[in-house]
């Protein structure tokens, strides 16, 4: 883009919106682990008119999983919406109902936005999330189901209540804390935190999914609802 010089031979600013919409931040995580943040990939008002939508129009449950063998409410309501002709999806011992796009035509603008920013990707199936309070979460996991294959790409965007999303690198199975003299250094970088914004988007790819956990942790303080839309690719 131009820029244009002002009568006082100053060089115009591009406006404020255009710079916010144009953020995006990579963050190298190390041996082939990437997260990309966009804090403002959708534009307010619509992300609002999208909340609304989804939180009225998605037909969501609150199934029973299990977690180290025992059987509990999962604490956060759910759907699955997925392509035609896909494995079927199963996780914690629960398997979803794939609902279709077609039935949710906002869904299939999103996933186009999605696309568009992400060149290359090509999502076929979409997790939901709707924590309606800070007290509904979910626990550290990684989205390593086999189906995804090795290096899945996951992207997520966020409405409404802002959440912290947290990322802590999975236990090492070789040594790799380093002495130094009588000094034990793990290094400060295997944990990061994102606060994930109303419109925004995030993408876990490389390894992430093999390499680290992530969480969205309960938050007394968080008084909302916040719905979550994680696109991932199922290959056939
Ligand atoms: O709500 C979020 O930001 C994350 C959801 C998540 O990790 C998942 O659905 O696997
Ligand atoms: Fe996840």
């Amino acid at each position: 883009m131009s820029s244009t010089s002002g009568r006082l031979g100053f060089t115009e600013v591009p406006n404020q919106t255009a710079v916010e919409n144009s953020k995006r931040r990579t963050f190298d995580l190390g041996n082939g682990s990437e997260v990309v943040y966009m804090p403002r990939f959708l534009a307010f008002e619509e992300s609002w008119t999208l909340f609304d939508y989804l939180d009225k129009q998605i037909p969501w449950t609150r199934p029973s999983i299990r977690v180290f063998g025992r059987s509990c409410i999962q604490p956060r309501d759910t759907c699955y919406v997925a392509s035609e002709g896909l494995p079927e999806l199963r996780y914690s011992g629960y398997q979803p109902h794939a609902y279709s796009w077609d039935d949710y035509p906002p869904l299939k603008d999103i996933l186009a936005a999605v696309h568009k920013a992400l060149p290359g990707s090509h999502f076929n199936s979409l997790l939901l999330n709707r924590y309606k309070n800070g007290s509904d979460y979910v626990a550290w996991h990684a989205d390593d189901e086999k189906l995804y294959g090795l290096e899945p790409e996951i992207a997520s965007v966020s409405f409404g209540c802002e959440r912290e999303f947290l990322l802590r690198k999975k236990p090492s199975k070789t040594i790799s804390v380093q002495s130094i003299g009588n000094r034990v250094s793990k290094g400060s970088s295997d944990q990061h935190s994102f606060i994930l914004k109303h419109g925004s988007l995030l993408v876990m790819r490389g390894y992430t999914q093999r390499d680290w956990l992530h969480s969205v942790p309960k938050r007394v303080k968080a008084d909302s609802v916040r719905i979550n839309l994680t696109f991932r690719h199922v290959p056939i």
